[in-house]
C-alpha cells in the first residue's frame, strides 16, 4: 500500500477492502468516506499505518449469523435471517441498534457497525460498536407475530450479548414494542434483569429522553453549526425526510426552536405542507405512525396538502434539510437542487443518507454539512446514559438527561471543529468527525496490543 500520497493511499486501501468483499457496496461507501478524510492525518501519523489499525478496523471482531424460524397467525412457518456484527470493542462493550427491514444484509449491517464505532467514540462514553438485525419486515404484521419473531430472534441472540459484552438497541423497524418483546425473552432465558438492551420502557429500566434523543440531538448539532455563521432555527423553513422515530422528534425540536417543518416522508412518498407542521399536526403523525402504523399519505388526505407520490422531499425549497429516513436518500442531483434552492445547512439524522456525490457537492458548496456519525450520535449517547443509570440502579430526571444530551452534542460539535477546520476557516465536519472518532479507538487498540 502506497503510504506517501493520499489519493493513491485511498485507492489502494479501497482495492484491499473491495477485493475481500466485492459485493458489499454500502460497506465500501462507508469505508471510503472515512478513509478519504483520514488519509492526510494517517500519512502524518504513520504509527497507525504501521500497526495496521485501519485494516483491523474494517474487519469485524466477530459476525454472528443465524436462522430465525417463526409462525404467523395462520400457522404458516417463515424463516428469516438474523445477524449481529460485533465490530470493535476497543473502548467498551459492543453497542448499536438492531434493524428489522427486508433490505437487511451483511453489507448494510457492516456499514452501520463501522459508522457506529466512530460515532460511539465521538460521544466520549465507553462504548464499542456493533449492529444487528434481520430481513424480517414488521410491516403489516400483527403484534403477536412481531412478538413471536422477537422471541425466536432473541433465543439465539441471547447467547452472544450481555450488559458487559454487547448491548443492542433499536433502529429502523425496532422501537419500544420490539425492545419490550426482546427484553422479556432475554430475561426469561437468562433469569436476570440487567441493562442488556437500551431503549427500554421507563417503567422497566429505560431512560427518559431516549425516544427523543436522536431527533433532538440532530437538531442540537444543527443549532451549533448554525451558530458558527450567526444563524438559528428561528423562522427557517426545514425539510425533513422520514416519519419514524428520528424524524418525529427532530420535527418536535425544530418546532420548539421556532422553525417551520414543511415536509415528512415514508418509503411510499412525501407530504408538503407549506403552512408548516404544528404541534397538533405532529400529534396526528405520531398517532398515525406509532399506533395505527399507517402511511404518510393519510396526512395529506386529512389536512388537504400535497402528496408527492414515490418522491423524496428534496425538490422543496428549504433553508435547512434534515434527512431522517434511511441510507442513500439524497443523491448528487438532489444535493445540487437543495443548494441551488438556498439550503444553508444539512444535518444527517439518518445513517449515511447522502451518497458520496451528495457529500462532495455539499462540501464543495461550503454549506454547513453535519454527517450522521456526528449529527445523529445523540441516540446512542442517551443509550450510554441509560446503561449508566442501570448500573447505578437509579433514574435521572428528564431535564438531567436532556442537559447531558445537549452538552454531549456540543462537545461533538467542538471535536469536529477541532479536527475539521481547514486553513481557510471552513469547517469540514466530515473530516472532523472521522478523525475525532478515529483517534480514541485507534489509540486504545494500540494500547491493547495486537488483538
Ligand atoms: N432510532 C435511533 O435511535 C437511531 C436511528 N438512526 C438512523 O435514523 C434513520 C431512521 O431510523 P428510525 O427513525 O429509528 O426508524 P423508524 O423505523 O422509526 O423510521 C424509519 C423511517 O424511514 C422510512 N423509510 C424506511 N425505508 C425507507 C426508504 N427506502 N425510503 C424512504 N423512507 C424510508 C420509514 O417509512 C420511516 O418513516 C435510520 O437511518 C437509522 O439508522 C440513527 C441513529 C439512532
Ligand atoms: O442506541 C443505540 O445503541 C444505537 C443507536 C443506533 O443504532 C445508531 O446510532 O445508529
Amino acid at each position: 500500500m502506497n503510504i506517501n500520497d493520499p489519493k493513491t493511499f485511498v485507492d489502494d486501501f479501497m482495492q484491499y477492502v473491495k477485493t475481500k468483499d466485492p459485493l458489499q457496496y454500502e460497506f465500501h461507501q462507508a469505508v471510503e468516506e472515512v478513509v478519504e478524510s483520514l488519509s492526510d492525518f494517517l500519512l502524518k501519523n504513520p504509527r497507525y499505518l504501521h500497526s495496521k489499525i485501519l485494516e483491523r478496523m474494517v474487519e469485524p471482531e466477530r459476525i454472528i449469523q443465524f436462522r430465525v424460524p417463526w409462525a404467523d397467525d395462520q400457522g404458516n412457518i417463515h424463516i428469516n435471517r438474523g445477524y449481529r456484527i460485533e465490530m470493535n470493542s476497543a473502548i467498551g462493550p459492543y453497542k448499536g441498534g438492531l434493524r428489522f427491514h427486508p433490505t437487511v444484509n451483511q453489507s448494510i449491517l457492516k456499514f452501520l457497525a463501522f459508522e457506529q464505532v466512530l460515532k460511539n467514540s465521538l460521544t466520549s462514553l465507553p462504548m464499542g460498536g456493533g449492529k444487528g438485525g434481520s430481513d424480517f419486515d414488521p410491516k403489516n404484521k400483527s403484534d403477536s407475530e412481531v412478538m413471536r419473531f422477537c422471541q425466536s430472534f432473541m433465543t439465539e441472540l441471547a447467547r452472544h450479548i450481555g450488559q458487559y459484552t454487547d448491548v443492542p438497541a433499536g433502529d429502523i423497524g425496532v422501537g419500544g414494542r420490539e425492545i419490550g418483546y426482546l427484553f422479556g425473552q432475554y430475561k426469561r432465558l437468562r433469569n436476570e434483569f440487567t441493562g442488556v438492551l437500551t431503549g427500554k420502557g421507563v417503567e422497566w429500566g429505560g431512560s427518559l429522553i431516549r425516544p427523543e434523543a436522536t431527533g433532538y440531538g440532530t437538531v442540537y448539532f444543527a443549532k451549533e453549526m448554525l451558530e458558527t455563521i450567526g444563524e438559528s432555527f428561528e423562522n427557517k423553513v426545514v425539510a425533513i425526510s422520514g416519519s419514524g422515530n428520528v424524524a418525529q422528534f427532530a420535527a418536535e425540536k425544530v418546532i420548539e426552536l421556532g422553525g417551520k417543518v414543511v415536509t415528512l416522508s415514508d418509503s411510499s412518498g412525501s407530504i408538503y405542507d407549506p403552512d408548516g407542521i404544528d404541534r397538533k399536526k405532529l400529534d396526528f403523525i405520531m398517532e398515525l405512525k406509532n399506533i395505527h402504523r399507517g402511511r404518510i399519505r393519510e396526512y395529506a388526505d386529512k389536512f388537504g396538502v400535497s402528496y408527492l407520490d414515490k418522491q423524496r422531499p428534496w425538490s422543496i425549497k428549504c433553508d435547512i434539510a434534515l434527512p431522517c429516513a434511511t441510507e442513500n436518500e439524497i443523491n448528487g442531483e438532489e444535493a445540487k437542487t437543495l443548494v441551488e434552492n438556498g439550503c444553508i445547512a444539512v444535518a444527517e439524522g439518518a445513517n449515511m443518507p447522502s451518497t458520496m456525490d451528495a457529500v462532495h457537492h455539499f462540501l464543495n458548496s461550503k454549506i454547513l454539512f453535519g454527517p450522521g456519525k456526528a449529527a445523529n450520535a445523540g441516540g446512542v449517547a442517551v443509550s450510554g446514559l441509560e446503561m449508566t443509570q442501570n448500573s447505578m440502579r437509579l433514574a435521572w430526571s428528564r431535564e438531567e438527561v436532556d442537559n447531558k444530551l445537549h452538552s454531549i452534542m456540543k462537545n461533538i460539535h467542538q471535536m469536529c471543529v477541532k479536527y475539521g477546520t481547514e486553513s481557510n476557516g471552513f469547517v469540514n465536519y466530515v473530516k472532523g468527525a472521522n478523525i475525532g472518532g478515529f483517534v480514541k479507538v485507534a489509540n486504545s487498540m494500540m494500547a491493547q496490543g495486537l488483538v
